[in-house]
């Protein structure tokens, strides 16, 4: 058995400008590139994913189609959805990637049920950014028909759905399992299906991937958890002509950066607070936030990215 790694692929590793199905395709087998080398390396591997703009593409669909004959679907049956487009292209490109480089591996993609807690109060302050970003104007159009739309993090308008924390998963001892079985996992897709109680009854909501994927490296006890983004640190004062890039930080600076501000709420923020979380729970263990182009790095034992630790 190698080292178990999660790791949570951002959006950019799946989606750019470009949302037509074989523009993440190609997106997502240079993405498979990368993480082929993780298990290169000897690593087993837990993949996890977003699905933010896809989710909410998705939504926009079923809207536009919306009729009797060919009701709109809810948003957990919409996530199930996004988790099986995404599973299948990044499944394929794993396999065609281990298939080139000769590794004899197995993928398996888990269709995940997420377990949230009813009384979250994520339900009535929806705070999940999903889908195309608008125009303040647009935005203004959109929520006259009830939806709520946010500003995400200076880069437009998005809808906003109900974000529960995850509490358990349902599918973590089966994905254990595959991965003590050497094979490579896709599992807890945009964040899982929202489910709740124990008849385990779908709700409308996107649980954030960076939560999940931290509650799944704590069930399968990983070794590292790695979230993937668009940048290859995190900074202090981001954006700024006085940002500072992070290397290795403690959870307690962290902590205080936090409070101080330093993280935006809806695409930093996340990743922050699940790497504490991760750090928390595993002492002895390391949560790292980087971007996919710095794992080469890892392979030739360098440190990367940005390292937190208890
Ligand atoms: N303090 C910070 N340090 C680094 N990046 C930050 C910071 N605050 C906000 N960001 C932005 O957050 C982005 C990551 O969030 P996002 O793109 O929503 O995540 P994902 O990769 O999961 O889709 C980075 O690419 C960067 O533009
Ligand atoms: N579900 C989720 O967190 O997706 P993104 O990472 O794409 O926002």
């Amino acid at each position: 058995m190698g080292k178990k790694v999660v790791v949570a692929l951002g959006g950019n590793a799946i989606l750019s400008d470009d949302a037509s199905a074989k523009a993440q395709q190609e997106a997502l087998v240079q993405t498979s590139k990368y993480l082929v080398q993780l298990v290169q390396a000897g690593n087993d591997l837990i993949i996890s994913h977003g699905n933010g703009p896809q989710v909410g593409n998705l939504l926009l669909q079923q809207q536009a189609a919306n009729s009797e004959k060919n009701p709109a679907m809810p948003l957990d049956t919409c996530v199930a959805m996004t988790q099986g487009s995404i599973g299948y292209w990044l499944s394929n490109a794993m396999s065609n990637e281990l298939a080139k480089k000769e590794i004899d591996k197995q993928v398996a993609t888990v269709l995940t049920q997420v377990v949230v807690d009813e009384n979250d109060p994520a339900f009535k302050n929806p705070s999940k950014p999903v889908g195309p970003f608008l125009t303040k104007e647009e935005a203004d159009e959109e929520m006259k028909s009830g939806a709520t739309f946010k500003e995400d993090a200076g880069r437009g308008w998005r809808k906003v759905v109900p974000s529960p924390k995850p509490t358990d998963i349902h599918e973590a001892s089966t994905i254990n399992k595959l991965v003590n079985s050497d094979v490579v996992t896709i599992s807890c897709g945009g964040g899982g299906i929202p489910v709740v109680g124990k008849s385990l009854q779908g709700v409308e909501a996107v649980i954030d991937k960076d939560f999940a994927s931290e509650k799944l490296a704590d069930l399968v006890q990983a070794d590292t958890f790695i979230i993937l983004t668009g940048v290859d640190n995190v900074y202090i004062n981001y954006g700024k002509e006085n940002e500072k890039k992070l290397e290795q930080v403690t959870v307690a600076e962290l902590e205080e950066y936090k409070e101080q501000g330093h993280f935006a709420p809806g695409s930093m923020l996340p990743k922050i607070e699940a790497a504490i979380s991760f750090a928390n729970n595993n002492p002895e263990k390391q949560a790292i936030i980087t971007s996919l182009e710095n794992l080469g790095k890892m392979e030739q034992n360098e440190t990367i990215g940005t390292v937190i630790t208890k």
